[in-house]
């Protein structure tokens, strides 16, 4: 075989692959419905529950975001003295903490106002921007209703101004700690910015700020990084049992969500049904029919609810409910002495295994070995009182020579700590569960330009194949230890992103390759074979289209989905795949970039139409166009070769690639728009010489041949 047919013969093989991991994971979906007010029957008394922020950088995550997020987790139906709030801040930003100290403040005010009016929009900045006139006409509603849109514009300027001034901030008395200091180079600080010492109900809860250690030359492993800090401080100070965690610009919807939580948490006979309970990723003032196809509707409704039907839902880094024993390591009580084999911890543990495992403080391991045997609270403690010890857990150097990342905590090595985390517990046998409350649990912001989605892609798909590569990948985790057949297949399903950038890729060359060198890969439109790629194509239409029209999704956001799926398979996951390759060749190490969040819609106008940047992520893109384009000339100009063989190109390679232009049209405008609506020249003349070589290559290889 040539080796154009050897790559169509193994792209439609991985084609194939990927079609019986997706018919695997979608062939039995379930769905759960949870009953809070039912909940008084089951237990007596709600759990505490740690919930946990991560904010990373505040240029790229507006302060006000992470503020609303904050404020809208105070704000949760659930009895206030048995949670807290952790907020960590990789940027070690005052101005953080500083928005933080005045959150408290509004919010207390904001919290018994939004509980006496049962306002349903916790986040004052949804509250407040929402176009329906408030219901409540009394005037004593209106006078509150005004007094409180003045504290949080008060709030929003506050911020402003402090983020603006940001240079010359004057760091004296409590903002001591963060003079002198860069970001990346500094002690830990943590702060307690509200204390709710009598565990009172209608009091706000507690709200501490966290800024771990981080010094050059310790790797501080992202947000995996923070969010093992934030697990090891709130152990110290809380305890809770279970764990609510949320990226800072998620904020909680609906404000119910910890009793719907915990219907699936606690109300199961055996709680190896629910390890962790995970809330689809659901985004606010998402575009109008998604033109970045990055709003994954479909994919939550139909891939979620099948995985539901397996072992549970993938752990998506966000709006997560997690026990804090399986966090620590547990396995299920009823796979008694087996659970030895998959972790480290365990029932008898000695002293000295447990300092290696959890690391050199004592507090941590008492701690840990409450939370492990499910022990309620110890006595109450006063929590600035622990601060000495919780700086110790939140230093750099603690993790050394422990299972921290390893087998307790959150996971390293992948820039999707989430999904190696949660396949983690799965292979504990551990199963999930997904909590679809109405209204939805949590709502955050979707990317919404070119650039921004691409990188969010590609980090996806560098994290997705670093796990495959890995020993701990799904196949070895299915053979020694307990993740079940089709979950494997599940977890693979996700983990080839990357890899799948190279049939696709294959898939979209083809068609230019086959009309410069006059070659076929279609059967001639005459021969009855044709009608096996035809059929196969159309009722792939029609069976994913059906599952867009079936959610009440229109016929365009189904187009800009399939459309994306081509962009995203050929450049940011080529990209992924690239960097993981230069990872394994140690060339450069994978990193984290933060996904940049913004607060509106802000954009004026054309809101759904493609960017650009110099980022070379958009070269295969507009090579794989401009190729197309050549092949037109080519093809028209009467400048293919002979044939060999009769089997000259016909009708079938040109409508494939008249569909791949059809697919890469966001290229093709931008090969004619200007600012960032334009590819940059650098980025097209690039993508010129690469397709003009790539012609002359083949060629020059089919003149040989004939
Ligand atoms: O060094 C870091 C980097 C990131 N973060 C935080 O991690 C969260 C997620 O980052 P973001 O850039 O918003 O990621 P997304 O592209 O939205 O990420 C999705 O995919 C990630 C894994 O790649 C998951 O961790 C996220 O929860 C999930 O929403 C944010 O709160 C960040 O502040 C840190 O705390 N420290
Ligand atoms: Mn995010």
């Amino acid at each position: 075989m040539d080796l154009p047919g050897f790559s169509l013969s193994s792209a439609s093989h991985a084609f194939t692959f990927t079609w019986v991991l997706t018919v695997s994971t979608k062939w039995n979906p379930v769905e759960y419905r949870t009953y809070p007010e039912r909940l008084s029957q089951k237990i007596q008394e709600l759990p505490p529950v740690d919930m946990f922020v991560t904010t990373a950088d505040p240029e790229l995550e507006p302060t006000i975001l992470t503020v609303n997020t904050v404020i809208s987790l105070l704000a949760v139906d659930y009895p206030a003295g048995k949670l807290a709030c952790y907020v960590s801040d990789d940027g070690c930003s005052p101005v953080t903490y500083y928005s933080l100290v005045e959150a408290s403040k509004f919010a207390k005010l904001w919290v018994p106002f939004c509980k006496k009016h049962d306002i349903q929009d916790r986040a004052p900045f949804r509250y407040f921007s929402s176009e329906e006139v408030p219901f409540d006409n009394s005037l004593e509603f209106q006078q509150e209703y005004n007094k409180m849109k003045d504290e949080y514009e008060e709030l929003a300027s506050k911020i402003n101004d402090a983020n603006k001034k940001s240079i010359d901030w004057n760091l004296s008395g409590d903002f001591a700690a963060f003079s002198n200091i860069e970001t990346k180079n500094h002690p830990a600080i943590i702060k307690v910015v509200w204390e709710n010492k009598g565990g009172i109900s209608d009091e706000l809860p507690h709200l501490i700020y966290i800024s771990r250690e981080k010094r050059p030359k310790h790797p501080h492993h992202y947000k995996a990084g923070a969010m093992n800090v934030l697990t090891r401080v709130s152990g110290l100070m809380t305890n809770a049992p279970f764990i609510l965690n949320l990226d800072c610009d998620m904020f909680v919807n609906n404000p119910n969500i910890v009793r719907h939580a915990m219907c699936l948490l606690l109300g199961s006979r055996n709680e190896r049904e629910s390890g962790f309970v995970q809330c689809p990723q659901y985004f606010y003032d998402g575009l109008k029919h998604d033109p970045f196809g990055n709003q994954f509707e479909v994919l939550h409704k139909y891939l979620g609810n099948g995985i539901v039907g397996i072992q549970g839902p993938f752990y998506g880094g966000t709006g997560c409910f997690h026990r804090r024993k399986v966090i620590y390591g547990a396995c299920p009580h009823d796979i008694g002495i087996q659970a030895k084999s998959l972790t480290p911890v365990h029932g008898d543990l000695t002293e000295k295994e447990q300092l290696k495992i959890f690391g050199n403080s004592k507090e941590l391991i008492r701690s840990a070995a409450h939370a492990l045997q499910g022990k309620a609270n110890t006595s109450p403690k006063l929590l600035p009182n622990l601060n000495e010890a919780a700086k110790q857990v939140a230093g750099c150097g603690y993790e050394y020579g422990t299972s921290w990342g390893k087998e307790v905590g959150w996971q390293y090595g992948s820039a999707t700590e989430d999904i190696l985390t949660g396949l983690l517990i799965h292979a504990r046998d551990w199963r999930s569960v997904l909590c679809t409350p109405h209204p939805r649990a949590f709502l955050g912001c979707v990317p919404r330009a070119g650039p921004i989605s691409m990188t969010q892609q590609k980090r996806w798909a560098t994290g997705l194949l670093e796990i495959l590569i890995s020993e701990r990948n799904p196949i070895v985790a299915t053979l020694t230890a307990r993740l079940q057949f089709r979950q494997c297949l599940a977890y693979l399903w996700i983990l080839i992103w990357g890899l799948r950038s190279i049939p696709e890729l294959c898939y979209a060359v083809l068609p230019a390759y086959c009309i410069i060198t006059n070659s076929s890969f279609l059967p001639k439109a005459n021969e009855p074979a044709i009608c096996i790629p035809v059929a196969l194509f159309l009722s792939y239409l029609v069976y994913s289209l059906s599952e867009y029209l079936e959610i009440g999704l229109s016929i365009r956001a189904w187009w800009n989905n399939q459309r994306m799926g081509r962009i995203n398979a050929t450049n940011p996951w080529l990209f992924g795949a690239i960097s993981v390759f230069l990872k394994i060749l140690r060339v450069s190490g994978t990193v984290f970039e933060v996904t940049q969040k913004e607060q509106s819609s802000s954009n004026g106008g054309d809101e759904g139409r493609f960017t650009f940047d110099a980022s070379p992520i958009f070269m295969p893109g507009t090579t794989i166009l401009l190729l197309q384009l050549t092949a037109f000339v080519v093809g028209f100009g009467g400048m293919q070769s002979p044939s060999v063989d009769n089997d000259a190109s016909g009708l079938g390679e040109i409508v494939c690639s008249v569909l791949v232009v059809i697919c890469f049209w966001p290229f093709a405008k931008g090969l004619f728009g200007k600012g960032k609506y334009g590819i940059p020249v650098s980025t097209i003349c690039k993508s010129s010489l690469l397709s003009l070589s790539f012609v002359y290559l083949v060629k020059s290889a089919s003149k040989g041949q004939v």
